[in-house]
C-alpha cells in the first residue's frame, strides 16, 4: 500500500455527507482553492532521492518548520519540500528561553501532531539538546523513538566532527540524518550568544571541515546556519549532498525559516536572516481585540445567525414543568 493510500485511509476516511456536517472541525479539502491546492494535488511524496535530484538540477529546496497539526498541514498543502519539527519549538511555541530546555517527550508530542498533517513533504525532527550526546547508543534509542512514536522520517543533529560517530551510527541502521553546522543554537551559552560563525579564516575552515566530516559520516543533507554567504556557496559547491541555508546566502541548495518568523508571529528578536512573508501578528491583534470588543459591547453573538432556536410548544412545556 502506498503512503498516499494510507494517508487517504487514516486522515480522510470517506464520510457520509451527514457525518461530515457534524464534524465542523474536520479539515475540509474543498475549502482549499487556487494554485497551492492544485499544486499539492499533483505533488508526490518527497524522498531523499528527490531532494538529491533537486540539488542536481538546481531546483531550490523549500524547508519550513512546523509544530502542530495545522502548521504541518499547511506545509503539506502549500508546497514545502521538507517539514522540520525544529527545536525552535521550545521558544516560539512553548515559551522557554532556550532550545536547551526542550525534552524529548515534548518534542515527540509535537512530532505526532505535525506528522498527522504533513504527509507529502519529507519530515525531519530536531533531536533535542542532550538526547544524542551521552553515547551513540543513547542517540539510536532516542532517534528510534522519534521515528516510531513521532512518525518522522529523519533526525537533525547540531554539531561538528565530534558528532560524526553518532551520525555514522544512525545512518548505518537506516535513520537518515540531517546535519546542522555554523551557528548552533543549542550551544548558545558556550558560544556567548547567537553569533554568526565562520567570519575569520580559522572559523570558516572549522565550519567547512564539519560539513565535510558529516557528509562523510553519511548525512543526507546539511543545514548551514548564520555563516557568510561566500562560505555558504563554497560549502554547497564542495558537498555532494544538498545544503539548506538559514542566513547562509542565496546559493545553498535550499532555504529554511522558522514558521513564526516568516509569518511575523514571533514577538522576540528578529535575526538578520529573517524575512517576513506574512503579518499574522497584526491579524491576531485585529482579530482578538475585535472579538473582545464585540463581547464587551454585546455585539456578539447575534440571535439570528449565531444562536439556536427552540420549538415554541416545547418551550411552553418546559416552563410548565419549572417551578
Ligand atoms: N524565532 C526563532 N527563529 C530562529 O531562527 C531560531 C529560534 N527562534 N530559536 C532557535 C534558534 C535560535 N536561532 C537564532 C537566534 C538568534 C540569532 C541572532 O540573533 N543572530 C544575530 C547575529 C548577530 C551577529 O553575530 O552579528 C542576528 O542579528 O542576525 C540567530 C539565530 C535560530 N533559531
Ligand atoms: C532554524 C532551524 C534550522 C532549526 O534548527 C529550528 O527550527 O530549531
Amino acid at each position: 500500500m502506498t503512503r498516499n493510500m494510507l494517508s487517504a485511509l487514516s486522515l480522510r476516511p470517506a464520510l457520509s455527507p451527514v457525518a461530515r456536517r457534524w464534524m465542523s472541525a474536520w479539515p475540509s479539502d474543498k475549502k482549499e482553492t487556487g494554485i497551492a491546492s492544485e499544486r499539492s494535488a499533483r505533488r508526490k511524496k518527497v524522498t531523499i532521492q528527490h531532494l538529491h535530484q533537486m540539488r542536481q538540477s538546481g531546483t531550490p529546496i523549500a524547508m519550513v518548520t512546523a509544530y502542530d497539526f495545522p502548521t504541518g498541514r499547511a506545509c503539506d498543502s502549500y508546497g514545502a519540500d521538507i517539514t522540520l519539527v525544529g527545536d525552535s519549538l521550545a521558544q516560539v511555541c512553548l515559551g522557554y528561553d532556550s532550545t536547551t530546555k526542550l525534552t524529548l517527550d515534548e518534542m515527540l508530542h509535537h512530532c505526532r501532531a505535525v506528522a498527522r498533517g504533513s504527509k507529502l513533504p519529507f519530515l525531519v525532527a530536531d533531536m533535542p539538546f542532550g538526547s544524542y550526546h551521552t553515547s551513540p547508543e543513547e542517540a539510536v534509542r532516542n532517534a528510534v523513538r522519534l521515528v516510531q512514536e513521532g512518525g518522522v522520517e529523519a533526525v537533525k543533529l547540531e554539531g561538528g566532527e565530534e558528532i560524526a560517530p553518532t551520525v555514522r551510527r544512525l545512518t548505518s541502521i537506516g535513520i537518515p540524518v540531517m546535519a546542522h553546522v555554523g551557528l548552533l543554537p543549542q550551544r548558545h551559552t558556550a558560544l556567548s550568544g547567537y553569533r554568526v560563525q565562520g567570519k575569520d579564516a580559522a572559523s570558516a575552515r572549522s565550519v567547512y571541515n564539519s560539513a565535510l566530516a558529516l557528509e562523510d559520516a553519511g548525512a543526507f543533507s546539511v543545514v548551514l546556519e548564520a555563516i557568510p554567504h561566500i562560505l555558504g556557496t563554497h560549502i554547497t559547491n564542495k558537498l555532494s549532498v544538498p545544503t539548506i541555508g538559514i542566513g547562509a546566502g542565496p546559493n545553498t541548495s535550499g532555504q529554511v525559516l522558522v514558521w513564526d518568523d516568516l509569518m511575523a508571529r514571533w514577538h522576540g528578536h528578529k535575526a538578520k536572516f529573517v524575512r517576513r512573508f506574512a503579518d499574522v501578528q497584526t491579524e491576531e491583534m485585529k482579530g482578538v481585540s475585535a472579538y473582545v470588543n464585540a463581547v464587551k459591547t454585546r455585539a456578539f453573538p447575534e440571535v439570528v445567525n449565531e444562536s439556536y432556536e427552540m420549538d415554541e410548544t416545547e418551550w411552553r412545556q418546559f416552563l410548565e414543568g419549572v417551578v
